[in-house]
């Protein structure tokens, strides 16, 4: 029996909520910002990079977002559209908001950091009025993207389309999807984070992430990850999945089954991007009716494919890439379960 199941008469497989951005990667490596000349230009957003990779992986992928009145969003709209994503409830700005700009920088393969640029930014202005009962009614998967609490309307839109969908059987996947630039304060992100921890079937985020929802500051004692995945799961999740960078992620599930998952063995081009691919081909291995050890080492296959890649939207993969990615590495034995209280 599947730990979620779906409505298979819904007509599409997700809907994202929240940013689609710009991304600049350099094309000089491993150096600082400063001494990059040229940048390569991808679609970008962490709920953006999901659209795209869940798409790529053959899913019904639906959109609902705001962007720039401008060259940037028709670039967005043209590549969501030249795809086969939904754009019917993507809005433009309507006062000179600009699209998010993401220059990244990549000083060596290990250390990359991203510099974002969101003063007045387009994808925050997604407003209730803009989410349709229906659209996500239709859908069997919600994907809520953390920055989109951030500020308002775009909040309110994000609990409005999370009420729609628990109201028609509409799963709802919480990427908690941390980016400091656009919040009041730590104590905003721990009240609208556990709100929506409490809501949603399946919760994936970094320890760091996880420590934001819980209000951890740096100094206090953190609670090992399954006594968080149990508060989770006594409010209704199904999976929670904390990732722990290249040392992989740790899974636990509604069955009180503890799954470590250890990155893949490659040649790292960049350190960033990994999550949005792991999501992806998780979700697409919870549709296709995986188990979730299934899912969760397609989901880390996929996401060593992007963490060796230059881009993060352009490198997401098909199903047969990602297959032939697993048959290559198959002497390399990710995924353990584990006693529920063992740790990474
Ligand atoms: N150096 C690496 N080598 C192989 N796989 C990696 C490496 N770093 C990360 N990954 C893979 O990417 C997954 C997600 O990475 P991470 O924990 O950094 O998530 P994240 O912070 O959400 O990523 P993102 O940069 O997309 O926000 C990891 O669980 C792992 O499977
Ligand atoms: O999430 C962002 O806004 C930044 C992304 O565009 C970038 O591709 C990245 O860091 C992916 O994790």
């Amino acid at each position: 029996m599947a730990l979620i199941s779906f409505d298979e008469n819904k007509k599409r497989d997700v809907v994202l909520i929240g940013r689609v951005t710009l991304d600049f990667n350099p094309n000089e490596l491993n150096r600082t910002l400063d001494k990059v000349k040229t940048f390569s230009m991808y679609l970008g957003g962490s709920p953006g990079n999901m659209a795209v990779g869940i798409n790529k992986l053959g899913k019904k992928v639906g959109f609902i977002g705001c962007v720039s009145d401008d060259q940037f969003g028709d670039f967005v709209l043209n590549y969501f559209n030249e795809r086969g994503i939904d754009t019917s409830q993507m809005t433009r700005a309507k006062n000179g908001e600009r699209m998010g700009l993401t220059f990244t920088e990549i000083k060596s393969p290990t250390e990359s950091s991203i510099l974002m640029y969101r003063d007045q930014v387009a994808d925050l202005e997604i407003a209730p009025e803009d989410v349709d009962e229906q659209y996500i009614a239709d859908s069997k998967i919600l994907i809520v993207s953390g920055t989109a609490l951030s500020k308002s309307p775009s909040r309110e839109a994000c609990l409005l389309a999370v009420q729609y969908a628990k109201k028609h059987n509409t799963r709802v996947i919480f990427d908690i999807d941390y980016r400091p630039y656009s919040w009041r304060s730590k104590k905003d992100i721990q009240i609208y984070y556990s709100l929506l921890a409490s809501m949603a079937d399946v919760i994936i985020g970094s320890r760091d992430e996880v420590n934001l929802t819980e209000g951890l500051d740096e100094e206090a004692t953190e609670p090992a990850d399954h006594v968080i995945a149990e508060k989770y799961i006594e409010h209704g999740a199904k999976i929670v999945i904390i990732k722990h960078g290249k040392k992989g992620s740790i899974a636990y599930t509604a069955d009180k089954k503890a799954y470590k998952v250890e990155s893949y063995h490659i040649k790292l081009l960049k350190s960033f991007g990994g999550g949005d691919a792991y999501g992806s081909a998780f979700v697409y291995g919870l549709l296709a009716g995986w188990t979730v050890p299934q899912a969760l080492q397609h989901g880390t296959a996929h996401a060593a494919m992007v963490v060796a890649s230059h881009s993060c939207s352009d490198a997401m993969q098909t199903v047969e890439q990602i297959d032939a990615f697993m048959q290559e590495h198959k002497d390399e034995k990710v995924i353990t379960e584990l006693d529920w209280e063992a740790a990474l």
